[in-house]
């Protein structure tokens, strides 16, 4: 038989790793072992090969044109050629025999990450869209979403990534957000029409069963959230080691299902690991996020519920768009009943007791507000429900100054420098650009100077780190200018598509002027 390096003995790889030569305490030679994965399994990445993006153009006509600076002109062209090295399609061996591989066979190209991350992973394409549009790449955007619709067709939901390991849990839900910003670009209707019943279909999916609880108010009101809840009580195949490693102190099995459980649901929430979740902040086992009902994924369930209004209505379908219109209404009054504080000027995750069962209604308490200061306590203030209340917006865009997240290159994820990737000093993209977003479109004066002044730091750090390493990272250390992120289970990683595309969406939003110093001050 021909195996990858020439001739081999068996068809089945489980038949020959079983017939691999072994010592007497059954251990096998690293040289039998290396050329066994030599022969039955391809390298890291081989599964998903190059695609030429067709709609890519070196310089696109239209690009940044608020962009006046030759330096930064010259850097956001190379970050726009970034896509090519990104871009990337199903290899021939997976589609020909996907049961060999844990890549899922997808329709069309998308763009990976970067580095580690060698398949299109959910919520980051939401960011990589916003740059493609500033790109003009709105073809590259299209299969992007296709794609992620495909997951919805096969499995009711969009898995965390392409991967088989993922199908147990999705990512926060943007896909809505990335088709309204396609639309908004290209006008397109028949990509609307195609993504309403899917978009139907993964709402349920965010609004029922595991992922909703109902919690009443003192004013005996009840209020449907949405909760991250992955299907699956395993370590994580992706990082089976680290998560066997994890419970080595925990002896009780169904313990380990549980916290298993917890990993899972974390990955899911895309703050994998932060001490958001932790009850105790120094000791992961004690991660707790499917007893959390989390801010950023309500106000993204919300934004779907607007945007699902929006095409109903661009479609002709009165009745959903009505309909989806009174949900979003019902779900902002669930937001500022559950979460908001009046006192600290903010939305706060509200947390359930320990081992509470979330089946029936749940009673809120003010004390089960987690009042620790995280960047996703801001994020209602990216919809528009929110950020047109001008009174509003002034006392937060005050709690938010005072919360000291925002540092000197960026916004913090957390006050708590615990080693984790999703806290302090790291700074990520999606929370900057969510931020900015809120507060430039509040269309106050001062929220405006704040928005575009995070902006211009954020930049420059991209652009000094860029200029020292020669790579956009995946996360940034919010104290340096220049300096990019650390911590969590893995190397950082360099790449990177939801850095590349916060870039140039803010080059387009707020350009920059031609005598503007992008090196750290
Ligand atoms: O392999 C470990 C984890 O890696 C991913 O999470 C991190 O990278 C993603 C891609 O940029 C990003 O979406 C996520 O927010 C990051 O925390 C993966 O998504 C996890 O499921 C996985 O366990």
């Amino acid at each position: 038989m021909e195996c990858r390096n020439g001739p081999c003995d068996s068809h089945n790889p489980i038949d020959a790793f079983d017939k691999l030569p072994r010592n007497a305490t059954g251990a096998i030679s690293v040289k039998d072992l290396s050329k066994f994965i030599d022969d039955y399994f391809e390298g890291a990445g081989d599964d998903l090969v190059y695609a030429d993006p067709l709609d890519f153009v070196p310089e696109p006509e239209g690009f940044l044109p608020k962009v006046e600076n030759s330096q930064v002109r010259a850097w956001a062209l190379e970050v726009h050629s970034l896509w090519k090295n990104l871009s990337r399609k199903v290899s021939d061996s997976v589609l020909n025999r996907p049961e060999f591989h844990t890549l899922l066979p997808l329709p069309g190209p998308v763009v990976i990450p970067g580095s580690r991350f060698k398949e299109v992973n959910y919520w980051d394409s939401y960011w990589v869209i916003r740059g493609l549009m500033a790109s003009k790449m709105y073809a590259t955007a299209k299969s992007i979403v296709t794609n992620l619709i495909s997951f919805i067709d096969t499995y009711g939901y969009v898995l965390n990534g392409a991967r088989a390991y993922y199908t147990n849990r999705s990512q926060p839900p943007l896909l809505s957000a990335m088709i309204h910003e396609i639309y908004k670009r290209t006008g397109d209707l028949k990509l609307v029409r195609k993504a309403l019943p899917a978009l139907l279909k993964e709402y349920q999916f965010w609004n029922t069963g595991i992922h909703s609880v109902t919690v009443q108010d003192s004013q005996a009101s009840n209020h449907k959230l949405s909760r991250y809840y992955a299907m699956w009580n395993k370590p994580r195949p992706e990082s089976a080691t680290i998560d066997k490693a994890f419970t080595s102190k925990i002896l009780n099995d169904s313990e380990k299902q549980h916290f298993y459980r917890e990993v899972a649901s974390t990955a899911e929430s895309g703050w994998d690991f932060s001490t958001r979740w932790m009850r105790n902040t120094s000791d992961i086992t004690t991660l707790t996020t499917t007893s959390i009902l989390p801010v950023d994924l309500n106000v993204f369930v919300l934004r779907m519920e607007l945007d699902i209004a929006f095409f109903a209505k661009v479609v002709g379908d009165n009745k959903t768009a009505k309909s989806f219109l009174k949900a979003s209404q019902t779900r902002k009054r669930a937001i500022n009943s559950v979460f908001w504080n009046e006192e600290k000027r903010q939305w706060l995750d509200y947390w359930f007791d320990n081992g509470a069962t979330l089946q029936e209604c749940q009673a809120w308490q003010a004390s089960n507000q987690n009042h620790r200061a995280y960047a996703s306590n801001y994020l209602p203030l990216w919809i528009d429900l929110f950020n047109s209340d001008t009174c509003l917006v002034k006392k937060v865009k005050k709690s938010l100054e005072s919360s000291g997240l925002v540092c000197a290159v960026g916004i913090a994820t957390s006050l708590i420098n615990s080693g984790n990737q999703w806290d302090y000093p790291n700074g990520w993209a999606p929370l900057q650009h969510m931020i900015i977003e809120g507060l430039l479109r509040s269309g106050s004066e001062e929220a405006r100077a704040m928005a575009e002044d995070i902006a211009v730091r954020w930049i420059r750090t991209n652009y000094v780190a860029y200029k020292k390493t020669g790579a956009m990272h995946e996360k940034y250390n919010v104290e340096k200018c220049g300096d990019f992120g650390g911590g969590g289970e893995y190397i950082p990683q360099t790449g990177f598509g939801w850095s590349n595309g916060v870039v140039l969406a803010l080059l387009e939003e707020f350009g920059w002027p031609r005598d503007l110093k992008i090196d750290c001050q």
